[in-house]
């Protein structure tokens, strides 16, 4: 997967771009990195989420930084090798969206 660096203006018109495709906007938080809040139903629905994309995340070894209360999942996406945003995270955003 694509592995490249994200930065600058192509990197906001990307965040524009996967925005447009999914409810709650995705943000670029104060260090950087690509962040979201998904809430559901219940905990169950919280974690259901939280498995299938584990799962995905073990697939392509790339993982989540994220932070579970009840119903609510907050959620930061970097790439440490590349110290910034990828491909792979853009990647993981699409398949969270999907989850959601
Ligand atoms: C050793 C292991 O392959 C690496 O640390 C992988 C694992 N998961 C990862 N996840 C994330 N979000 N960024 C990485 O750079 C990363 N690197």
């Amino acid at each position: 997967m694509d592995k490249r660096l994200w930065v600058g203006d192509s990197l906001n018109e990307r965040v524009d771009q996967l925005n447009a495709a999914s409810p709650a906007p995705w943000t670029l938080n104060e260090y950087g990195k690509l962040e979201k809040e998904f809430k559901f139903e219940d905990f169950n629905a919280a974690w259901g989420f939280m498995s299938r994309v584990a799962l995905f995340a073990e697939r392509t070894d790339h993982h989540p930084e994220w932070f579970n209360v009840y119903n609510r999942v907050r959620v930061e996406l970097t790439t440490h090798d590349v110290g910034g945003i990828s491909g792979k995270d853009f990647a993981l955003a699409v398949f969270m969206d999907k989850c959601a």
